[in-house]
């Protein structure tokens, strides 16, 4: 029998207001956030540049939530280390981002932390077959990564549910990022997703009164609750 995590919703810092981060955190952790996605960009690996460790770290203390790091960065290990002492809880890191994927998880679980790997829309889910059991979560880019706002790419359903099968009954997260909405969330956990990263979907206005019922919209919709 295939076992599933509890749904978690990961709103993605990407799309708040960066002259507020730290108020943003704060906000999006009272809405109910179950974990704080993080977007690492390095103008390398991918076109764009977010921020990196220090900005981070000065908003780790806004909320005690899970900071869930998505490092689109090349190289990625000499990093890694400011992002688990900057207060990451999960670090990520892509598959296409260097040729030791498993040195790298490896030293993502040396530094007490937990390992994800992300997989690009043109990467497929049997690049990571030999390095499942050191993963803690499996992250399916439904975008192509670099930027907030795009449309969620359908092919990605297929890959969710090969990366499911993969994973198992393995105690693993099965984490979809980019074009997550309302309106596509219970597709991606029928195929087998537990956790969704929304972003834009979240912050849009960057409003705070609204982002408690965003949320909950996507959780209701992820759960099948007709509201
Ligand atoms: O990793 C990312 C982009 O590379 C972001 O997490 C993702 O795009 C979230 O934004 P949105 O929900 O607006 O698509
Ligand atoms: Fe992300």
């Amino acid at each position: 029998m295939t076992v599933t995590r509890p749904l978690r919703i990961a709103p993605s810092i990407l799309s708040a207001d960066f002259a507020r981060l730290g108020a943003e955190v704060q906000a999006i952790a009272e809405a109910g956030a179950d974990y704080i996605h993080v977007d690492v960009m390095d103008g390398h690996f991918v076109p764009n540049i977010s921020f990196g460790a220090p900005v981070m770290n000065a908003v780790r203390g806004a909320t005690d939530k899970i900071f869930d790091v998505h490092l689109m960065i090349a190289p990625t290990d000499p990093y890694l280390s400011d992002f688990a002492k900057g207060g990451a809880d999960i670090i990520t890191v892509h598959a296409e981002a260097g040729p030791h994927l498993h040195r790298s998880l490896q030293a993502i679980r040396a530094l007490g932390k937990k390992a994800g790997v992300a997989l690009n829309p043109a990467t497929p889910v049997s690049a990571i077959e030999h390095v499942i059991d050191d993963c803690d979560l499996v992250l399916v880019m439904s975008v192509n990564p670099g930027f907030g706002g795009q449309s969620f790419i359908p092919e990605s359903l297929n890959k969710i549910a090969q990366a499911r099968a993969l994973i198992g009954g393995r105690d693993i997260d099965l984490e979809v990022d980019g074009g997550v909405t309302a309106d596509n969330a219970r597709a991606i956990v029928q195929a087998g997703a537990n956790v969704l990263v929304a972003g834009s979907a979240i912050y849009a206005g960057n409003d705070p009164t609204t982002y408690a019922e965003r949320i909950r919209t996507i959780r209701h919709a992820a759960t099948g609750m007709v509201v």
